[in-house]
């Protein structure tokens, strides 16, 4: 597979906005198609965002034709379909690094560019921001300065969005270009859900509005366009055929202007859309129709996702890399049993069916699955409704995304001691999905939450053990998470210590504490330790929240306590272990192993494993360094 390059042609001649500003109109259509090789050849190689990518060629390029970023705004919601913007900005030529470490990241980076505004993944922020920053620009008189938002039909069934929509709609300073560009394509990674939704499909879908579409393209589009007359024609057209569907009337009624919806595929009819939204000088939805993995079939025909996030694939065919039986899957088959065992139990996906590994339990239990869109807050609260309707709902999102709901499952759930089981996926360190992807703070924000019981499998047989045991709790909250990839071979007990598993007995010299998947490393540290004459006990807890209290006697016959876990060290398991041996007044120093306290930047996950010290070498050194500490110090200090 040849590396992905920016050619010869013209993208190769795009250093910045101006070099894409000075093309003619007919140049486009070879422009598009450069960029759209370039996406295919990148992501085929590295993984990454390809249908979502693919399907805002244009709409990127009418943008930096009519917008003069950086000085005005162009804000990517969730920002995994930043690319072509990334191209057009000078970086088509690192696309050969996307996505690794020390390269170029698969979303805005202002560490990259200038023209690069939201680092953060998390989806239906960007309107608040657009919000925040035409206020700013109001205030310090900045009037001309455009602030365009770029979200997706996905993004928008987000409740951000809305609460952002409600104050643009009701902002007091209406003189300054804020164009809302809705990118519709129908789907977030599967079909948009809701009544928002539909509301957009049925104009999308309706055959009158696509013949009258076609009338105006084939007879009003074929001279060159002249901007503001044939536009206005063009509007006045579809005005009659929008106002039967009137999905503008949804945004009208909140007092927002409303272009739309064109085709987004037609860079002359967006251009033209952009500059009318750009002259209003106030808010306004530009609606943009567009298909997600538009010009390449094997994305476009995608029965999933549309090549959403794919992983290494062959450019010909569009055939992916076959990826191994992983945490999710065994999660998923597990559901599928569960649900045939306990018609009590429902599963909730926040727009993540197949990701998150419930789509097979959704075609086996079609009424006990609910998908509420990008809207973990809903989901969680929703959740709550089920329990308190007797029944047993399992939410689950990615760990990172948990963040979101924090509230909902403190007050909604965990407040009324309701048996919600949440599980997270793709907990830890995940790497190439950038700094707001990792799943590193769920152990933490977690350990603040009464009652609420937390599980860490620590191989496919744990995961389905303790998900039973999840599902068997009625009288609180309980979480399981696990990481992104491969489960990897199972790790036996050779042993019980209260609840907990003995991984493997040693002298007292060190008490490892494994949490989940971290168990494999511990273990492999611990063999290392031998080498240094330093004898470890392995225990996995399994239930990390609460502790077994069989840990305060463990540890007390232990010279050091070292937690090693996949997620911030800061006030997550490490520190519940010390709080338990201070609060049992057991003076045994407890180290904690774990990610530090910053974002981390993307790389592949074993990459950043070994950055941050979550090697079996790196813990074997560090313990061995702590244990020799202790030892001197008890030596000094013996009434200790
Ligand atoms: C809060 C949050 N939940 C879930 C996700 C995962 N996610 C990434 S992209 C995506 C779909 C976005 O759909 P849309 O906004 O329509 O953009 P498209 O991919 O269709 O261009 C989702 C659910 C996320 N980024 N943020
Ligand atoms: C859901 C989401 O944000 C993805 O678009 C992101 O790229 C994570 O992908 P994986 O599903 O490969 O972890
Ligand atoms: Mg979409």
């Amino acid at each position: 597979m040849s590396e992905p390059s920016a050619g010869e042609g013209l993208l190769a001649s795009i250093k910045g906005p101006r070099d894409v500003k000075r093309l003619r109109v007919e140049e486009l259509p070879a422009l598009a198609a450069e960029i759209r090789d370039l996406c295919v050849a990148a992501v085929a190689k590295s993984g990454g965002h390809l249908g979502p990518n693919l399907g805002v060629v244009e709409l990127t390029i009418a943008l930096h034709r009519i917008f003069d970023s950086p000085r005005d705004r162009i804000l990517w919601d969730t920002g995994h379909q930043a690319y072509v913007h990334k191209m057009l900005t000078g970086r088509a030529s690192d696309f050969a690094t996307l996505r690794q470490g020390g390269g170029l990241s698969g979303y805005p980076s202002q560490a990259e560019s200038e023209h690069d505004i939201i680092e953060n993944s998390h989806a239906s922020t960007a309107l608040s921001y657009a919000d925040g920053l035409a206020n700013a620009y109001a205030l310090r008189g900045e009037r001309d300065r455009a602030v365009v938002a770029v979200i997706g039909d996905g993004a928008l069934t987000g409740g951000m969005a809305w609460e952002a929509l409600n104050n643009i709609a009701g902002r007091k300073d209406q003189d300054h270009p804020l164009v809302i560009v809705v990118n519709d394509n129908g789907r977030s990674y599967s079909p948009t859900i809701g009544g928002l939704a539909s509301h957009l499909s049925a104009l999308r879908t309706n055959q009158r509005y696509e013949d009258v579409l076609g009338f105006v393209k084939d007879n009003l589009t074929k001279v060159p366009l002249v901007g503001p007359p044939v536009y206005d024609t063009l509007h006045g057209i579809k005005k009659g055929v929008k106002d039967i569907f009137a999905p503008q009337a949804m945004f009208e009624d909140l007092g927002l202007k409303y272009i739309g919806p064109i085709d987004g595929h037609d860079t002359a009819i967006v251009e033209a859309a952009l500059a009318k939204a750009k002259a209003f000088r106030r808010p306004v939805i530009v609606h943009v129709i567009t298909t997600k993995g538009h010009g390449y079939s094997p994305a476009e025909n995608h029965d999933e996702d549309c090549f959403h996030s794919p992983g290494v694939f062959d450019p010909a065919t569009g055939q992916e890399v076959p990826k191994p039986y992983s945490w999710t899957n065994v999660f998923g088959d597990e559901m599928v049993k569960l649900g045939k065992e306990r018609d009590d139990i429902v599963a909730i996906t926040a727009a993540m069916l197949h990701p998150v590994g419930l789509a097979d339990f959704a075609e086996s239990y079609p009424d006990r699955i609910y998908d509420v869109g990008i809207a973990e807050q809903h989901a969680l609260t929703s959740a709550a409704g089920l329990a308190l309707g007797g029944l047993h709902p399992v939410v689950s999102l990615y760990a990172t995304f948990l963040n979101r709901a924090f509230d909902q499952l403190l007050m909604d759930v965990a407040l009324h001691r309701l048996p919600v089981t949440v599980t997270l996926d793709r907990s830890g360190v995940t790497g190439d999905d950038g700094p707001s992807h990792n799943g590193m703070w769920d152990l933490s924000i977690l350990q603040v939450i009464p009652g609420l019981r937390i599980a860490v499998p620590r191989d496919a047989d744990r995961l389905r053990e303790l998900l039973r045991e999840a599902v068997r709790v009625d009288d609180a909250p309980t979480v399981v998470r696990f990481p992104k990839g491969p489960a990897g071979a199972a790790l036996e007990a050779v042993g019980k210590l209260g609840e907990m598993d003995v991984l493997r007995s040693g002298e007292p010299d060190v008490l490892i504490v494994a949490v989940g998947p971290m168990a494999a490393v511990c273990l492999e540290a611990a063999a290392l330790l031998d080498a240094q004459g330093i004898s470890a006990t392995v225990v996995d807890p399994r239930w990390v929240k609460p502790l077994d209290e069989a840990l305060v006697l463990a540890a007390a016959a232990h010279k050091l306590v070292a937690v090693v876990e996949d997620n911030g060290r800061v006030g997550a398991v490490g520190d519940a272990v010390a709080r338990l041996l201070r609060d049992a007044d057991v003076d045994i120093p407890v180290r904690t192993y774990g990610i530090p306290q910053r974002f981390l930047d993307h790389a592949k996950r074993p990459k950043i494993l070994s950055e941050i010290g979550l090697t079996p070498q790196d813990l074997a050194r560090n313990i061995t360094e702590a244990v020799a500490k202790r030892t001197a110090m008890l030596e000094n200090h013996p009434a200790r």
